[in-house]
């Protein structure tokens, strides 16, 4: 079973998404956003950290295939923070849309490919961008189309794609 849970900041998506995964005895929990510092940023993780069942493992990585490469059940939170780290490492923000969209592109189809061969659940958490106005910088905007196109081949690659809003789920 492969899900793809999707929606905007603090809808209750990754609530709703660790709530699919109740009852499987190993977890590998998968951060694969870029490293943070900040307080703020450490008081979500910690707050995170502390409702995640003790038999669940935590991987902070943003090699995505190589996290989904197991038979445990997965849990990727989230693809936004993963192509966000994908894009700096390469540091190719400033790279044209045709290039940033074929390197994109490789990234997704390793994890496509790897998605298709795990083992045990995979669920998937995105983002749910560019319903509200043309962000005003560049790289807002080439993000919100990078994972719009991201979040469309994950869908293709899963079973269900749910949709929460206001801690709402709606199965599409
Ligand atoms: N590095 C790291 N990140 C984590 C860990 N646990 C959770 N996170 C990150 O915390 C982020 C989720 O934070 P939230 O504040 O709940 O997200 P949100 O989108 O505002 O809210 P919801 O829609 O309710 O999930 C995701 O990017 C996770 O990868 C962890 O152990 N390590």
């Amino acid at each position: 079973m492969r899900v793809l849970v999707t929606g905007g900041v603090r809808s209750g998506k990754s609530r709703h998404a660790e709530s699919l995964l109740v009852g499987e005895s190993a977890v590998r929990y998968v951060a694969p956003g870029p490293v943070r510092d900040d307080a703020d940023w450490q008081e979500r993780i910690a707050a995170h950290r502390a409702r995640r069942p003790a038999s669940w493992t935590t991987v902070e990585t943003g090699d995505l295939a190589g996290a989904l490469a197991t038979d445990e059940a997965v849990l990727v939170d989230c693809l936004g923070t993963w192509l966000t780290r994908l894009v700096d490492d390469a540091g190719m923000w400033d790279a044209t849309m045709p290039d940033l969209a074929a390197y994109v592109d490789g990234a997704v189809d390793r994890g496509v490919e790897a998605l298709s061969v795990a083992g045990g659940t995979v669920v998937l958490v995105t983002n749910e961008v560019g319903m509200g106005v043309v962000p005003e910088h560049r790289s807002g905007r080439v993000f919100r189309d990078l994972l719009g196109s991201v979040n469309q081949r994950f869908g293709a690659a899963c079973d269900e794609v749910h949709l929460v809003v206001a801690g709402r789920v709606l199965r599409l």
